[in-house]
C-alpha cells in the first residue's frame, strides 16, 4: 500500500521530527538527491567533469538544489546555478555551493543535468516568466540533458496534481520521506520517482486519504478456485451490455469477465447470439428477467439509451445484489437519479470526466480526489473515476481515496472501458467489497494492456487487452510471491 499525504500532512509530518528548524532534514533531502542524481551520471557516462545546472528559487526546495549541488562539486561535477532571486536564495545553501567551487552564472552552458530546484511544495500556479525563460533557453542549448525535479516538477499542484502550463517535465523526481500526491495524479510529468528517506516518523503519511494497492497486494487478493469450489462457489456475474447491432461491447465486457475470475458468466440482452458464438461458455439469453440468479450486474457498455435500455437498466438496479454501472447506463441514470434511492445492495458507477459532468452536473474539476469523494458520499455509490490515474471512492469511507496510476496510455483505445467493467463485474460477483474490486481490477486491467502492448510497445486494441488479461493475473499474483 502507498500513501500520498497532502501538503498540510508533510509539513505535519516534517514538524514532527523535531529536526526542521536544525537544517538536518534539509541535510538529508540534499544528500539523497545528489546521491540520485550520482547514480543517473554513473549509469549514462561517469561522474567526473560532468555538468549540472541548478535553478534555484527563492524557498527551501532552491535550498535543497544548492546543497546537492555542492555535494556534486565535490564529487568532480562541474555545477553552476541560476538565482531566480538572489536576494532570497538559500544562504547556507550558497554558501556551500560557493565553497565548494559552483558557479552562480545568469545562464547556463552546455549541460547534461538540470535541476529544478524552483519550487517544491510551497510553489502554486504555474512557472513565472523568469523562470520558463531560464528552463527554455537551457532546454534549447541542452535538448538532451536530463531534468531532476526537486521534490515536484515546478508548476505542477503538489495536492492536485493539476499541471498549469508552463510547468516543469521531469525525467527523474527526487522526494522527500513519503510520496505527494501529485507523484500519482501526474506521473508523467514527474518521470521517474526516487523517494529518499529523510527519517520520518514510521506512522508518518498514516493519514492520507489518497492511496494505492501494491501489485503484491492485488495479486494476494486475487480470487481463484479453491481445491473443494465448484462453478457457482467464485460468483455468477450478469452482464447487460451491447445491441444487436453493436454487440461489440457485449463481447468485450464478457470475455473479459469469464477471463478475471473463474465464476460463471451470464448474459442479458440484444446481443445474446454474438455473446454465445464468441464465449460458448456463456448463458446468454435476451432479458435480464430471464436470466436466473446472479451475485453481480454489469449494466450499460455500449447498450444504448433507448427505452429498452431504461427498461433493462431498471430491471437490473431493482436487483438487490451488488451493480456495476458504466457507459449508457450512466447517462441514463443522470437521466433518472431516483433509481438509485431504494437500492440497499452496492452500486458501482464507473465514469469517464465526461459521464462524471452528465451523473454530476458539474466538471470534475481540479481536484479530482475531493471530486470523486464527493460524488460517492452524495449518490451513496463507490464511484470509480477513469484516467490515466483512477480514483475510486466509496460512500461509507471518507478517509480513503483509492488510485491506480495506470504506468502507460496503451489502455486508452476503443472498448478499454467495456474491458474493465467486465473484470471488475466479475470480482464483485465474487463477493469483494466495491472499492477493492474496483481497484483491483483497474490494476488488473492496466497490466493487461501493458502486457498486450509488448516492449518496445506497439498500439493494442480491446481484444488484445482482453486476451492478455490472464497474464495480467499471474503477474500480479507473482509479484507477492
Ligand atoms: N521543511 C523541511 O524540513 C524540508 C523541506 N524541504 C524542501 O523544501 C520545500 C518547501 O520549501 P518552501 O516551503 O520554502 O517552499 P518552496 O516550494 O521552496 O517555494 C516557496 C516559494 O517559492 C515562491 N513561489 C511560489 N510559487 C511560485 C511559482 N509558481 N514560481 C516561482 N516561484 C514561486 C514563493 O516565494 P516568493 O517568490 O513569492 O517570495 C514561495 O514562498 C520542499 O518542497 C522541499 O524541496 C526538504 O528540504 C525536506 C525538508
Ligand atoms: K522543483
Amino acid at each position: 500500500m502507498s500513501r500520498y499525504p497532502t501538503v498540510a500532512q508533510i509539513r505535519a509530518a516534517e514538524a514532527a521530527t523535531g529536526l526542521l528548524a536544525n537544517g538536518v532534514l534539509m541535510g538529508r533531502a540534499a544528500h539523497g538527491l545528489a546521491s540520485a542524481i550520482l547514480n543517473h551520471l554513473r549509469d549514462t557516462g561517469g561522474v567526473y567533469g560532468r555538468r549540472a545546472g541548478l535553478v534555484v528559487g527563492s524557498g527551501d526546495n532552491g535550498g535543497d538544489a544548492l546543497y546537492a549541488g555542492a555535494l556534486l562539486a565535490r564529487r568532480g561535477v562541474a555545477v553552476s546555478a541560476v538565482l531566480l532571486d538572489p536576494a532570497k536564495a538559500h544562504p547556507g545553501g550558497l554558501a556551500a555551493l560557493r565553497r565548494t567551487g559552483g558557479r552562480v552564472v545568469v545562464e547556463f552552458g552546455e549541460l547534461d543535468v538540470l535541476v529544478d530546484g524552483i519550487v517544491g511544495i510551497g510553489g502554486s500556479g504555474p512557472l513565472r516568466p523568469a523562470a520558463a525563460a531560464v528552463l527554455g533557453a537551457a532546454r534549447a542549448l541542452s535538448p538532451s540533458a536530463t531534468v531532476v525535479a526537486v521534490d515536484l516538477p515546478s508548476g505542477v499542484d503538489a495536492d492536485t496534481g493539476v499541471v498549469n502550463e508552463p510547468a516543469v517535465r521531469a525525467d527523474l523526481t527526487v522526494t522527500f520521506g513519503l510520496p505527494r500526491r501529485a507523484h500519482v495524479l501526474a506521473a508523467p510529468q514527474c518521470g521517474r520517482l526516487v523517494v529518499v528517506d529523510i527519517g520520518l516518523d514510521p506512522g508518518a503519511g498514516r493519514d492520507a486519504v489518497l492511496q494505492s494497492l501494491s501489485d503484491a497486494q492485488v495479486g494476494a487478493a486475487w480470487p481463484v478456485p479453491g481445491p473443494f469450489d465448484d462453478k457457482y462457489r467464485q460468483g455468477v456475474v450478469g452482464i447487460v451490455a451491447g445491441s444487436a447491432v453493436y454487440p461489440g461491447a457485449a463481447l468485450l465486457c464478457t470475455g473479459a469477465a469469464i477471463a478475471a475470475t473463474s465464476g460463471m458468466t451470464r448474459y442479458a440482452g440484444p446481443a445474446a447470439a454474438a455473446v454465445v458464438d464468441h464465449h460458448p461458455e456463456v448463458v446468454a439469453v435476451g432479458e435480464p428477467e430471464e436470466a436466473g440468479r446472479v451475485q453481480a450486474w454489469i449494466v450499460g457498455p455500449g447498450f444504448g439509451t433507448d427505452v429498452d435500455a431504461r427498461a433493462r437498466l431498471r430491471t437490473v438496479l431493482a436487483a438487490d445484489v451488488p451493480v456495476l454501472v458504466d457507459a449508457d447506463g450512466i447517462t441514463l441514470l443522470a437521466q433518472n437519479p431516483d433509481l438509485l434511492a431504494p437500492r440497499s445492495a452496492p452500486t458501482l458507477l464507473t465514469p469517464h470526466a465526461g459521464e462524471f459532468a452528465r451523473l454530476t452536473g458539474a466538471e470534475v474539476g481540479a481536484d479530482r480526489v475531493e471530486a470523486v469523494r464527493a460524488c460517492a458520499a452524495d449518490l451513496g455509490a463507490t464511484v470509480l473515476l477513469k484516467g490515466r490515474a483512477t480514483l475510486i471512492a466509496g460512500p461509507d469511507d471518507p478517509d480513503t481515496v483509492l488510485v491506480n496510476e495506470a504506468g502507460s496510455s496503451w489502455a486508452a483505445t476503443a472498448g478499454s472501458g467495456d474491458a474493465l467493467s467486465g473484470i471488475v463485474g466479475a470480482l464483485l460477483a465474487t463477493g469483494l467489497p466495491p472499492a477493492l474490486a474496483a481497484a483491483m481490477g483497474a490494476r488488473a486491467h492496466s497490466v493487461a494492456a501493458h502486457i498486450a502492448a509488448g516492449r518496445p510497445g506497439a498500439p493494442i486494441g480491446a481484444s488484445a487487452l482482453v486476451a492478455a488479461i490472464s497474464d495480467a493475473i499471474r503477474v500480479l499474483r507473482a509479484s507477492g510471491a
